[in-house]
């Protein structure tokens, strides 16, 4: 089986981000101001650990922002290496970021929900550098944009994957037990974590090693 990259999300320190490159991570999550989810920072302390992590690993911001200006404010009080946007945003609003951050990469989240996700997902492609597929739910009242710790229906995913030219990452309740099998069955560039490296909101290292150790 071959290894996709590996990101891990929800980094709350450098010795958070040291210890999850030091096992393998290609890219780490920051998360931003969100409704809910487990992984929020400030973002202060976004840019002090982007700032620490060296190349070539990806520093990915998780912006909730919906508004182009907002997303651009909120990007450069972080510097990182790359945008998630987490929430749905005009596709008008692509071609802004990209003239006024060229530099930067920027990666959409699809809730994987039901069709309509796929479909979303391959017009979306067009725009990005990355989609990355999530579980959640944006229509609950409080939405719910990531870090569930659920896993969702990788059929539908592994449709995404197979209908669109660009990488994708895979999120959503992936642990040790379950890794091989997502990997196996959706076949994607990239598998991306919270929940299930943590205890107590912090990041164990014996986790991490097991889930390292599992996927090679
Ligand atoms: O972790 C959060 O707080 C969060 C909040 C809002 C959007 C995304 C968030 N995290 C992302 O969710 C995926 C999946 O997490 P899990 O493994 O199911 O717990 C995680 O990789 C982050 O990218």
């Amino acid at each position: 089986m071959y290894r996709p990259r590996v990101k891990i999300c929800c980094i709350s320190s450098k010795e958070e981000a040291k210890m999850a490159i030091k096992y393998g991570a290609s890219a780490l999550g920051l998360v931003g101001h969100m409704p809910s989810g487990p992984g929020i920072i400030d973002d202060a302390l976004i840019g002090q650990i982007a700032m620490s992590v060296p190349p070539p690993i990806a520093t990915f911001l998780l912006t909730s922002e919906t508004k182009v200006d907002d997303i651009i404010r909120h990007y450069k009080k972080v510097n990182t290496t790359t945008i998630q946007i987490v929430d749905t945003i005009d596709k008008n609003d692509y071609q802004t970021l990209r003239s006024e951050l060229p530099h930067v990469k920027l990666v959409q989240v699809i809730h994987v929900i039901d069709d309509k996700s796929v479909k979303e997902a391959i017009e979306i492609s067009n725009y990005v550098d990355a989609i990355l597929l999530d579980s959640g739910n944006p229509n609950l009242a409080i939405k719910e944009l990531g870090g569930t710790g659920r896993t969702h229906n990788w059929d539908l995913s592994k449709t995404i994957r197979a209908s669109i030219s660009i990488p994708v990452f895979l999120a959503g309740g992936l642990n040790k037990d379950n890794i091989k099998q997502a990997i196996a069955h959706v076949e994607p560039f990239g598998v991306d974590l919270c929940s299930s490296v943590r205890t107590n909101g912090k990041l164990d290292e014996s986790k991490l090693r097991a889930f390292f150790e599992e996927i090679g």
